[in-house]
């Protein structure tokens, strides 16, 4: 398990993060959200002891990361794939590890199968890799000791349509063998797949946090009608959620089929009825993000 509690990171006056919490449990895939500059790495790398904060603390399975003994064998971390050792082959920079945390050889071979990195590639210098051979190097390095817990940001970067769908089976296999697993990343449609909780940041503050399913079963109906206030009460006497959007009509969770039915027996025409286009952790995403812009997050 992960646990952050109140971080903060200031640099000047600038808090590029802001009292945030959550935990990441195990067996649980948790994705960390955010536009550029909102704080993810920031945290992350408090996570992993590699940034003091300002204020608050963060464990990894109950300790903090710095004061794990030999922390390679119970939490892999991949934070920025293209910080690797130009000169030294991906074979030598994993063997090296290997040694550091007291592996066998062997393990080398082992981590590199599974990241699909051939022989051939494994014993080329690092300052030729793809960016996607790059991640897989991290990849292997984070996966060596074997650990329980993974943390990465942006794992996903860099890899081609295969690679990203091969990352979403290691993550949820990893999740599914009880492993906890903290990841962020900027493509939705991919942390809609592979998440089972979230957690989005903007301006270093938490916006939402919560199970994938609970955050994104919002209001998937729009709707307008010739009594928008008749039609929003029945539609709540009928158990549906309603709200009224930005743009003036009424959002609901009831589907187009109920909101019909229930506009028939209110007696209530409808004028526009549609399913919204955009559902999903993008619209999630956009929304939350929208809500709480740069000016009201700095206010
Ligand atoms: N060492 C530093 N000194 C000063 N400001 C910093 C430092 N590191 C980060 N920041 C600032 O903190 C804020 C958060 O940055 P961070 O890299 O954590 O965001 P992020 O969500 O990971 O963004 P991205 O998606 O673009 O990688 C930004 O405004 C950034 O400019």
């Amino acid at each position: 398990m992960i646990t952050a509690q109140h971080l903060t990171k200031r640099y000047g006056d600038h808090a590029a993060v802001d009292d945030v919490s959550f935990t990441a449990q195990p067996g649980r895939v948790t994705g960390f959200l955010g536009p550029n500059g909102a704080g993810k790495s920031t945290t992350m790398r408090m996570v992993c002891g590699l940034t003091v904060p300002t204020a608050g603390h963060a464990t990894v399975l109950g300790r903090p990361l710095r004061s794990t003994p030999n922390p390679g064998r119970t939490v892999g971390v991949l934070l920025d794939a293209s910080a690797q050792h130009a000169g030294r082959t991906g074979r030598e920079t994993l063997a090296l590890s290997a040694r550091l945390m007291g592996l066998p050889p062997r393990r080398v071979e082992e981590v590199l199968e599974i990241v699909g990195l051939t022989a051939a590639e494994s014993r080329k210098r690092t300052r030729g890799y793809s960016l996607g051979m790059r991640q897989r190097l991290g990849l292997a390095h984070a996966l060596l000791g074997d650990p329980t817990v993974l943390i990465l940001d942006e794992p996903a970067n860099g890899l081609d349509p295969a690679g990203i769908r091969w990352m979403r089976e290691l993550v949820r296999d990893f999740a599914a063998q009880g492993g906890t697993v903290l990841l962020s990343s900027h493509l939705l449609r991919e942390m809609e797949a592979v998440c089972d909780d979230l957690v989005i940041i903007g301006g270093g503050r938490i916006l939402a946090q919560g199970s994938a399913g609970e955050l994104l079963r919002g209001p998937s109906t729009r709707v307008r009608s010739a009594d928008d206030g008749a039609l929003a009460a029945a539609l709540t006497r009928a158990g549906h959620g309603v709200e009224r959007t930005d743009e003036g009509s009424l959002a609901t969770t009831a589907s187009t089929e109920q909101v019909g039915r229930v506009a028939l027996a209110a007696g209530v025409a409808l004028t526009e009825l549609r399913a919204a286009t955009t559902t999903g952790l993008e619209q999630l995403f956009f929304d939350t993000t929208a809500r709480h812009g740069r000016e009201e997050i700095a206010a």
